[in-house]
């Protein structure tokens, strides 16, 4: 079973709303301080987070113990101004994963199963056409694996620049993205107890596809 765990911000909206129409700038800094934070502490014990909308949070855990995510959530809580609530939710997919949170379903965890999806080119595309055009082609190809991950169960999101990551319930889920995905696209697919574990071999799968100039998909075990 894949594990996720879902961080809400209680009264996260009050809390801009409280600060007057000119708020924007003190939302984004500290969104980006949540940000850091959430980054630092999640892949510090072996969990690979997202920072989602920022009113909630989440991360993929599997086979992190419990003591450490309670860890890692108290140290995001340093960085709040609202009080911080999580659940953990357990799932044959990291998608039933999530619906499932605080239904505290039991099992044996399985390994961790992450895609770090590239559109190929991106560079020469920006220099051509702009940055915006290949910004909207990354959120096209977000928009894209969504959708297919309602099929398998995956869920996706997005890294910055060209970049994608996706927790998967199997390697061979990727393909029901790729098959959809009209960008060339490399996808490196880590496998590992540990989520930022396999999100690192996902990376170097990444990296050798890039270094043998192939697209499609290199599974890391
Ligand atoms: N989050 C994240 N962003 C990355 C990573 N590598 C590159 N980027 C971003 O993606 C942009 C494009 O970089 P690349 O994908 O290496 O450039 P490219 O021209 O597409 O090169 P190829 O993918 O090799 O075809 C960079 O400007 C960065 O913003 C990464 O590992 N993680």
């Amino acid at each position: 079973m894949h594990k996720v765990v879902l961080i809400s911000l209680r009264g996260y909206r009050e809390w801009t709303e409280s600060l007057g129409p000119r708020r924007e700038h003190i939302i984004q800094k500290v969104q980006a301080r949540i940000h850091g934070a959430l980054w630092s502490s999640f892949t510090a014990v072996g969990a690979l987070p997202h920072h989602f909308r920022y009113d909630y949070l989440i991360a993929l855990a599997n086979n992190v113990p419990r003591h450490w995510i309670d860890a890692a959530v108290a140290k995001i809580r340093r960085s709040t101004p609202v009080e911080v609530d999580y659940c953990i939710g357990m799932g044959d997919t990291p998608l039933d994963a999530y619906r499932s949170c605080g239904e505290h379903k039991e099992g044996k965890e399985s390994n961790a199963v992450v895609a770090h999806v590239d559109i190929v080119n991106s560079t020469d595309a920006t220099r051509i056409n702009g940055p915006i055009h290949t910004y909207l082609r990354a959120i096209d190809m977000l928009r894209t694996a969504a959708g297919a991950c309602e099929d398998v169960g995956c869920i996706a999101f997005y890294l910055g620049g060209d970049n994608m990551v996706v927790y998967l319930p199997e390697p061979r889920a990727i393909y029901a993205l790729l098959d959809r995905v009209e960008a060339p696209v490399r996808a490196g697919v880590g496998v590992s107890p540990r989520p930022y574990t396999a999100f690192v071999k996902a990376t170097k799968g990444l990296d050798a596809l890039r270094a043998e100039n192939k697209t499609g998909v290199k599974v890391v075990r």
